[in-house]
């Protein structure tokens, strides 16, 4: 019989050290968390996009204003936002008494809102309260649907025009709430802008608009290019609008599909070298309804899918307009003008249908 020696089991650590031995192991992962974390917060946390996009900060010469906090990528939902009121586009009523009377009728909040907003084109010596309460709405009230409505969150939205504004603004009748989108990528630090009018016209004019309805001299990037760049940008931004005028006279029958269709085109490669990106959607979807008018199924294929893309950067991809191009590039047929004008291939955008 052989006697097996049993190795005595190591001994025990005591339990503070047991404790100790989890307790560096529970620190180092605690700080490997930390580190990992403050890391995360210095690469994409200051651009998380639950941050908030911008913020309301006075700038210079143009009292206040929205700044991205953080980069913004086009198509972004920025602002999201009931009115505070809307008037008719046009009343009987006299304007002052109708803003004052729906003023009284929303909340204590809302007045608080509205009554910080600026004004301008009102006399220092009028003091009155009702006079200065259409002079706010007057300066900041924005079109919604067939009113014109109050927001007192977008209306912080300065202006800029053709190339320079960034964020576009829609309202959606269905849901009686403003959205305003970016309508390009905007870096951290840089304004957000809209347009305040149709900025498809020379820098005198626009000006000369700004000036006497909003109380401004336009300093934007467009208007502060030198005189050679401003002449070019006048003279393409013209360009559009005569190939806009000349495109819907298509509704007359003056000029054909293809007349159209190639007008269209034009405008599109206009604004390229403007660098205007606002109402592609639109455009896009008026070449939809010549080429759908003429039975033209491819073209309407190709254009619908550019209205798409173009309407999800202004509108949203969840609008019911995008909805609608979108069941038009899948089924062209289904398109109310089809087949109302003689058959005709119209042209397309095919290669560079985005
Ligand atoms: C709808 S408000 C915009 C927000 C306004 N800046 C504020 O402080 O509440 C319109 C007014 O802002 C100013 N504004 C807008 N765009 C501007 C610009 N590009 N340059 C200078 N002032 C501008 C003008 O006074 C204009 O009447």
């Amino acid at each position: 019989m052989t006697s097996t020696k049993r190795k005595p089991p190591p001994p025990k650590k005591p339990p503070q050290a047991r404790d100790a031995l989890r307790f560096s192991f529970g620190l180092r992962l605690g700080l490997a968390f930390v580190v990992a974390v403050v890391a995360y917060l210095f690469t994409n946390g200051a651009n998380a996009p639950n941050r908030p996009a911008f913020e309301v900060v006075r700038i210079p010469g143009k009292g206040k204003g929205l700044i991205a906090q953080r980069d913004i990528q086009q198509g972004e939902l920025l602002i999201r936002e009931k009115p505070l009121f809307r008037v008719p586009s046009s009343t009987t009523e006299s304007p002052q008494q109708l803003v004052w009377k729906l003023l009284q009728a929303t909340s204590a909040e809302g007045q608080a809102a509205f009554w910080d907003l600026s004004y301008v084109n009102l006399p220092e010596t009028v003091t009155q309260r009702d006079h200065v309460a259409l002079a706010i709405f007057e300066t900041n009230a924005v079109a919604a649907g067939q009113q014109v409505g109050i927001f007192p969150g977008m209306a912080r939205l300065n202006h800029g025009c053709s190339s320079a504004f960034n964020a576009v603004y829609t309202w959606r009748e269905s849901e009686q709430m403003l959205y305003v989108h970016a309508l390009r990528n905007i870096s951290k630090g840089q304004e957000l802008l809209t347009t305040y009018t149709d900025t498809k016209r020379p820098r005198n004019e626009r000006r000369a608009f700004l000036s006497s309805h909003y109380g401004f001299e336009c300093t934007c990037a467009v208007c502060s290019l030198d005189n050679a760049g401003s002449l070019a940008s006048d003279r393409r931004l013209t360009s559009i609008s005569e190939f806009y005028r000349y495109f819907a006279t298509w509704g007359n029958g003056d000029i054909t599909g293809v007349e159209a269709i190639e007008a269209i085109n034009n405008i599109w490669k206009l604004e390229e070298e403007e660098g205007y990106w606002s109402e592609r959607g639109r455009l896009a979807a008026d070449a939809v309804w010549i080429a759908a008018a003429h039975s033209d199924f491819s073209a309407v294929r190709s254009w619908a899918r550019l209205a798409a893309k173009w309407y999800t950067i202004e509108l949203g991809g969840d609008s019911e307009t995008v909805l609608e191009v979108v069941r038009f590039a899948a089924n062209p047929k289904a398109h109310t003008a089809w087949n109302s004008r003689e058959p005709l291939p119209v042209g397309g955008p095919w290669p560079s249908a985005g």
